[in-house]
């Protein structure tokens, strides 16, 4: 059997927490961000994580990242254990596992859309060819290929931030309120789009969002409440 069958049918494939808990703060002011959560998004699968402010969504998607280490629980990205990684390997692990797309596209001003994705293949694989403008074509932005952030609109600059998540092919994509800066029809391009790479590519994407309105391009909705998942 070769290695590639043998991971398709894996079931550790994707992201998977287990019971995770993570207290934040000190003394009186210490805050139950994560409340013994579990959580399991397979290989394309979109996963909606909805709920107040407080609640401890943006806690998730840092302990999802391997940006913060939960207290207890278990958090694995396809099989690999973000606990057994010291610091350098759960950095050179981020940077080619999990991709992240933030607010507003988070692009650097001084970079065409192109050089945005060169720079994570660079920093990824090192000197190799990488030619941005597949990628740029999924997201219908090739067009754009030599334009810098301010040249571009807010939802061109989701869209390249999205591509630029998606470089190294990652097996977990975490978005966090990609619509915040949108409008209506922006948002439902961008989260559709969202829905369409991560079936398309088979990544596992966890999206933090306010925006009630794109929920039904998720496969799931999960709430937060307290720092539990009400319906994980
Ligand atoms: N560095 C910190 N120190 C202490 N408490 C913190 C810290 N960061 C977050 N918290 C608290 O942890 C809880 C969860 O915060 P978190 O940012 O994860 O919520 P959220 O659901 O993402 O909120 P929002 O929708 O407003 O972004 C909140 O009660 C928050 O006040």
């Amino acid at each position: 059997m070769n290695t590639k069958t043998e991971t398709r049918t894996d079931t550790t494939l994707g992201l998977v927490i287990e019971g995770a808990s993570l207290a934040l703060g000190d003394g009186d002011a210490t805050v139950q961000a994560l409340d013994n959560v579990s959580l399991t998004v397979r290989p394309g699968e979109l996963v909606a994580v909805v709920g107040p402010s407080g609640a401890g969504k943006s806690s998730l998607l840092a302990a999802a990242g391997a940006l913060t280490a939960p207290d207890s629980g278990t958090i694995t990205i396809n099989g690999t254990d973000l606990a057994t990684l010291n610091n350098a390997a759960r950095a050179r692990f981020r940077l080619r596992n999990i991709g992240f797309v933030f607010q507003s596209g988070n692009l650097i001003p001084a970079l065409t859309a192109g050089e945005q994705l060169e720079l994570v293949h660079r920093m990824a694989h090192g000197k190799t060819n990488f030619d941005p403008r597949e990628l740029l074509a999924a997201v219908g932005m090739d067009h754009k290929l030599k334009s810098r952030p301010d040249q571009l609109s807010g939802g061109e600059r989701q869209r390249v931030g999205i591509a630029r998540a998606l470089v190294t092919r990652p097996p977990l994509l975490l978005v966090d309120e990609p619509t915040a800066a949108l409008d209506r029809r922006r948002s439902q391009e961008v989260v559709a789009l969202l829905a369409r790479e991560t079936a398309e590519r088979g990544v596992a994407t966890v999206m933090v969002t306010h925006d009630h309105d794109v929920l039904h391009h998720c496969h799931r909705v999960v709430e937060m409440v307290d720092g539990q998942l009400i319906n994980p």
